[in-house]
C-alpha cells in the first residue's frame, strides 16, 4: 500500500471568512442557546458589577473629601463594595455552570460526527491523510472549540459590552478625558487587521505541524519494532526533533505576533491614560472636575484595562479556533464517494455468485497516462467455487480483491454479486455478505472473542459461543485457550502481543465467523508454518464447501485448495483453469508455481527487475515463504 501524507498545509485554496466559519456552528448552537444566553447574562452581570464598584468608590471618596463622611457611611460603603465583590464571584460561577455542560456536549457531538464521517469515507481518503492529522483534528482542534464556546465567545461579548459601558461612564465623568482615552482605539484597530492575517497564517501552520508531529509519533510507535531492529532510534529521534523544532518555531512566531499586538493593546491605553491624568489634574485644579469624578474615571479605566487586554487575547483565541474549525470542516466536507444508493437492491438469490465484467481501476492521484492497476478484468466465481488468484508481486491481486466489498470503486466495468452490481447494494449489507481476511492482519485492542466475533453471523440455531469455537477450530487458533484469560484475553494494541501467525489465524477466524456468501482471502496463510497451514487448509476446505471464495495464493498448498486458478498479470487475467490444466498449458503459470514452491535465491532477489513480472520477487515480499 502506498501511503501519502497530507499535512493539510494550505489544503484549501479558498479560505472561508470568520463569519462563514463560525456561521456553520449556528445549527449546533440552537439547542443550547438558552443556556448560552443565561451564561452570557451571568457574565455581563459580573462585568457590570465590576464596573459599579468604581462608582461606589466615587461616592465614597467625594463624601470623605467633602468631609461629610461619618464612620457609619464609610463602613456602609465598604460593606457595599464587599457585597458587590461577592455578587461578581457568584455570577462568574453561574456563567461556568450554565455553559460548561452544553459546550462540552457540542464538542462531543462534533467529535462523534467526525468519527462517523471518517468511518464512511473511502479507503482512498485514508491512504492520503496522515493518522496524526485526523487525530489532532478530532481531539485538539475540537477541545479548542469547546474552550472558545465556553469562555472565549462569552468573554468577547462581555468584554466588548463592558468596554462600551465603561466608555459611557468615562464620558459621563469627563467627555474630554473620554475622548483622549478613545483616541487610543485608532492605532489598535489599524494594527488589529495586520495582526489578524499574520496570526491566522501562523496558527494554521502551527496546527498542521502539530498534526504532522502526531503522525510521526503514531508511526514511530507503530513501527517501533522495525526502528529498534534496524537500530534507527537515533535517526527517528533526529527526525522527530527536527519536526518538533519546526513546530516550536511556528509556536514562537505565533506567540510573538500575539505578544506584539497585546503590547500595543496594553501600552496605548496606558499612554492615553497618562495624557488623561495630566489633563484631568488640570481640570480638577481648576474645579472643572471633582476629585471623585477623576477617581471614578481612572478606576473605570483600570477595570477596562483588563477587558481591553482580554479582547486582544480573545481575538487571538478566536482566530486559533477558526483555524481549528476550518481544519475540522476540511474533513467533514470531504464527500463520501462510496455510499449506499437511495433505494438499495435486496439480493433475491444470495448464492455468492461473483462476476467481474470489464473491470478497470486506477488509484486516485495516479498520474494521467499510467496504465490502470486493474486493466479490464473479466472473471466469474460460480456459487460454492473456490477461485485462487495468483500473480507476481504488484500484479494487482490485493487491489482486485478490495474492489469486491467496495473498499475501492472500480473506475470502469462492474463487479456483480448474485446478479446485482455491488454499487446497487446497501454498503453495509454488501460488506456483511462479503467477508475479508487481509494479508496485513488488523486486530483491535479488544478480547479475542470480540475480535473474532466482530462481524459474526451465527447460522440458525447456532449460538455465538458455538460459532466462536468453530471459527477458532477451522483457523487452528486453539492457542487462544492458553492465553491468560482464554478467549476473554484482551490482546494488545493491534494484536502485537501475538505472533504474526497467531494474528493471521484470528483474522481468518473472524472472516469465517462472518459466515459470508463470499469469502475474500488475501493470502491468509502466509505467516503460518507448513504443518499449521496443512491443518488450516484441511479444515478450510470443509468450511469453504458451499461458500464461494476468492483467495490470493502465494503457496502451492493454498492453490491446491482451489477449484480453479486465475492468473493475474499486469492487472489482466491471463488464464483461468484448474491447477492441472494451467500446469499443462501455461508457461507463465508453471514459472509462478515453481517459484512459489521454492524460496528465492539471493541471485533471484538481486537480479529482480521491479518492472518485470518476475515471480522471484513475489516470494521475497511475502517474508521469504517457501
Ligand atoms: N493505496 C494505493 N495507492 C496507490 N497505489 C497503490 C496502492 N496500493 C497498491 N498500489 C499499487 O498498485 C499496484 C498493485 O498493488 P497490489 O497490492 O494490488 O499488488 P499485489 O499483486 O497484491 O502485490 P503483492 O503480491 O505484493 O501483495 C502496485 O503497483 C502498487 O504499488
Amino acid at each position: 500500500m502506498v501511503q501519502h501524507q497530507q499535512s493539510g498545509h494550505g489544503t484549501s485554496a479558498h479560505q472561508p471568512t470568520l463569519l462563514q466559519t463560525y456561521g456553520r456552528l449556528i445549527p449546533h448552537l440552537k439547542p443550547i442557546l438558552p443556556r448560552l444566553i443565561l451564561g452570557l447574562l451571568a457574565a455581563m452581570g459580573a462585568g457590570i458589577v465590576a464596573l459599579t464598584i468604581p462608582q461606589v468608590l466615587r461616592v465614597l471618596v467625594n463624601t470623605i473629601v467633602a468631609d461629610e463622611g461619618t464612620a457609619r457611611a464609610v463602613w456602609m460603603g465598604v460593606g457595599v463594595v464587599a457585597l458587590l465583590g461577592l455578587a461578581e464571584a457568584g455570577l462568574i460561577l453561574a456563567r461556568r455552570i450554565f455553559v460548561i455542560s452544553p459546550t462540552a456536549g457540542i464538542e462531543t457531538g462534533l467529535r462523534v460526527n467526525l468519527f462517523r464521517h471518517l468511518q464512511s469515507l473511502q479507503v482512498a481518503f485514508h491512504d492520503r491523510w496522515g493518522s496524526g492529522q485526523l487525530l489532532s483534528r478530532s481531539m485538539g482542534d475540537l477541545s479548542l472549540l469547546r474552550r472558545w464556546l465556553a469562555f472565549g465567545s462569552i468573554m468577547l461579548v462581555v468584554s466588548s459590552v463592558t468596554v462600551l459601558v465603561g466608555l459611557v461612564f468615562m464620558f459621563a465623568s469627563s467627555w474630554l478625558l473620554g475622548l483622549i482615552y478613545l483616541a487610543g482605539a485608532i492605532p489598535i484597530t489599524i494594527n488589529a487587521f495586520r495582526f489578524r492575517s499574520v496570526f491566522h497564517a501562523a496558527s494554521r501552520l502551527s496546527q498542521d505541524r502539530a498534526g504532522d508531529l502526531a503522525t510521526t509519533v503514531e508511526e514511530s510507535i507503530h513501527g517501533i519494532r522495525v526502528i529498534k531492529a534496524f537500530g534507527r532510534g537515533r535517526e527517528a529521534l533526529d527526525g522527530f526533533r527536527e519536526q518538533a523544532q519546526k513546530l516550536r518555531e511556528t509556536e514562537i512566531s505565533k506567540a510573538r505576533s500575539l505578544a506584539g499586538f497585546l503590547m500595543l493593546v496594553v501600552a496605548v491605553p496606558e499612554i492615553t491614560l497618562g495624557l488623561g491624568l495630566t489633563v484631568g489634574l488640570g481640570l480638577t485644579a481648576t474645579d472643572r472636575l471633582t476629585v471623585g469624578e477623576l477617581v471614578a474615571f481612572f478606576a473605570t479605566a483600570a477595570v477596562l484595562a483588563v477587558h481591553v487586554e482580554g479582547i486582544g487575547m480573545l481575538l487571538g483565541m478566536t482566530l486559533t479556533t477558526k483555524t481549528a474549525l476550518d481544519r475540522h470542516y476540511e474533513v467533514i466536507d470531504t464527500p463520501v464517494t462510496i455510499a449506499s444508493p437511495a433505494d438499495p437492491e435486496q439480493p433475491t438469490d444470495p448464492r455468492g455468485h461473483l462476476e467481474l465484467r470489464g473491470v478497470r481501476f486506477s488509484y486516485p492521484d495516479t498520474p494521467p497516462g499510467t496504465r490502470p492497476v486493474i486493466d479490464g478484468v473479466d472473471l466469474e466465481v460460480v456459487p460454492g467455487e473456490t477461485m485462487a488468484l495468483v500473480g507476481a508481486t504488484g500484479s494487482g491481486k490485493s487491489t482486485l480483491l478490495a474492489l469486491v466489498p467496495r473498499l475501492y470503486e472500480a473506475t470502469e466495468g462492474a463487479v456483480v454479486l448474485d446478479g446485482v452490481d455491488v454499487r446497487r447494494y446497501d454498503v453495509e449489507a454488501l460488506r456483511t455478505a462479503v467477508a475479508v481476511a487481509f494479508e496485513d492482519t488488523i486486530l483491535f485492542s479488544l478480547s479475542v472473542r470480540e475480535n473474532v466475533l466482530l462481524g459474526a453471523r451465527p447460522r440458525p440455531g447456532q449460538s455465538r459461543d458455538e460459532l466462536l469455537a468453530e471459527a477458532l477450530d477451522v483457523a487452528q487458533a486453539q492457542f487462544v485457550h492458553d492465553l491468560p484469560d482464554g478467549v476473554e484475553t484482551v490482546i494488545g494494541e493491534e494484536g502485537l502481543s501475538l505472533s504474526g501467525g497467531q494474528r493471521q489465524r484470528l483474522s481468518l477466524a473472524r472472516a469465517i465467523a462472518a459466515n459470508p456468501r463470499l469469502l475474500v482471502l488475501d493470502d491468509p496463510l502466509s505467516a503460518l508454518d507448513v504443518r499449521t497451514e496443512e491443518a488450516v487448509t484441511a479444515r478450510l476446505r470443509r468450511v469453504l464447501h458451499g461458500t464461494s471464495t476468492l483467495i490470493v495464493a502465494h503457496r502451492p498448498s493454498t492453490v491446491m485448495l482451489a477449484d480453479r486458478v486465475a492468473v493475474l498479470r499486469h492487472g489482466r487475467i491471463e488464464d483461468v483453469g484448474t491447477h492441472a490444466e494451467l500446469l499443462a498449458r501455461s508457461e507463465h503459470y508453471r514459472h509462478i508455481i515453481t517459484s512459489l514452491d521454492e524460496p528465492p535465491t539471493v541471485e533471484d532477489v538481486l537480479s529482480h527487475d521491479p518492472d518485470d513480472d518476475a515471480p522471484a520477487s513475489a516470494s521475497t515480499t511475502k517474508g521469504g515463504r517457501a
